[in-house]
């Protein structure tokens, strides 16, 4: 289909397609609580050379960990202009006519490169309906791939995925040792010298009802931790405790989010956090993500150093068996994650 992008520019829509009307009964089932602050990592504090101020940082960020699930990382070092560099390239890939960007697509059900718009989504309702994105979406590592257009995304996206593997590290690092495990336990276990990171640009043009539709419904991402950069506008919500959160950046910080294998590893202690992007009838909104995941053939497992005293509580599958999974689970069915619970 034409992407969303053309659809709005193309027509003065004045009310939602059909096909893209998400929630039935949109007002009752969208209950938003007030917009929230989310914990602030400072992740300087991690390198920190005095033991109080890191052992601070890890408190801090095993509490968010366990208490939201979701963070913002302030002084995580990866520069400004590599930021700006990156949405412009961004920008201008959606900026392309729709045959160039399509024909970055791989098409292959294993698609290393992905181009889409208003792809449909079952998983959330009982009806089948498009979401309202357009995205890019490619496999950064352990193979880098990346449109050869505009001609300087390649070099820009590289080098953001390798700062980006970096702090995924360090981070884990620190979750690590929140968790009373060794400081590389993670990193070994997950063999992050081969992690799959997958870097995505989501496109949400303004919508007519924006109350109406969706950007992306309720989902928990399947790797470690998820990075994610907004350009300006507001449209991410979190589940925290049965309700819904509006959240509000901070100019140049990355929100990060636990995904379901450090649910897994952490045997249940940091949840999985449930997430969604809504949309708004006035601007574009552009997220450039950044999951960063295990090794596709690891094998993931609670760790074995935190069963002394409780019992597994999830079972275990290689990463990229839960990756396809996730991908082919169907309308109404069971969260890839819950399949895997033990109890
Ligand atoms: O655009 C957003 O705010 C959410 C993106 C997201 O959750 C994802 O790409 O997995
Ligand atoms: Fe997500």
């Amino acid at each position: 289909m034409a992407s969303i992008k053309t659809l709005v520019q193309s027509q003065d829509l004045k009310s939602l397609p059909s096909d893209f009307a998400h929630f039935k009964d949109a007002q009752e089932s969208i209950q938003t609580g007030p917009d929230v602050s989310l914990p602030v990592i400072d992740f300087s504090l991690l390198s920190s050379t005095n033991p109080d101020e890191r052992a601070k940082v890890i408190l801090d960020l095993g509490k968010a960990c366990e208490e939201w699930g979701f963070f913002l990382v302030v002084n995580h070092g990866i520069p400004e202009n590599l930021i700006s560099a990156l949405f412009n390239a961004c920008n201008e890939f959606f900026d392309m006519p729709e045959e160039d960007k399509l024909q970055f697509d791989s098409k292959h059900p294993f698609y290393p490169v992905m181009v889409r718009s208003g792809t449909i989504d079952g998983t959330d309702s009982n009806q089948q309906v498009k979401l309202w994105r357009d995205y890019l979406r490619f496999f950064v590592h352990p193979e880098y791939h990346c449109p050869t257009k505009p001609k300087e995304m390649s070099d820009i996206v590289l080098e953001y995925s390798r700062r980006t593997r970096d702090l995924a590290r360090k981070l884990l690092r620190g979750i690590s040792q929140s968790l009373g495990l060794e400081e590389d336990y993670i990193e070994k276990a997950m063999e992050l010298d081969s992690s799959t990171q997958i870097f995505a640009a989501n496109y949400y043009p303004p919508c007519p009802q924006p109350e109406l539709a969706i950007g992306i419904p309720p989902h928990t991402d399947p790797g470690l931790l998820t990075f994610l950069l907004q350009n300006g506008v507001e449209g991410l919500e979190v589940q925290n405790k049965g309700k819904w959160f509006h959240l509000t950046g901070i100019p140049g910080a990355i929100f990060v989010n636990t995904a379901d294998q450090l649910e897994i590893i952490s045997n249940g202690k940091y949840k999985s956090v449930w997430h969604r992007a809504v949309l708004n009838n006035e601007k574009t909104r552009i997220s450039l993500v950044v999951a960063n995941g295990p090794s596709p053939d690891t094998i993931v497992t609670p760790a074995p150093p935190l069963l002394r005293e409780t019992p597994p509580a999830y079972g275990q599958m290689k990463y990229m068996e839960y990756v396809q999974l996730q991908r082919s689970s169907r309308l109404n069915q069971k969260p890839t994650l819950e399949q895997l619970k033990l109890h």
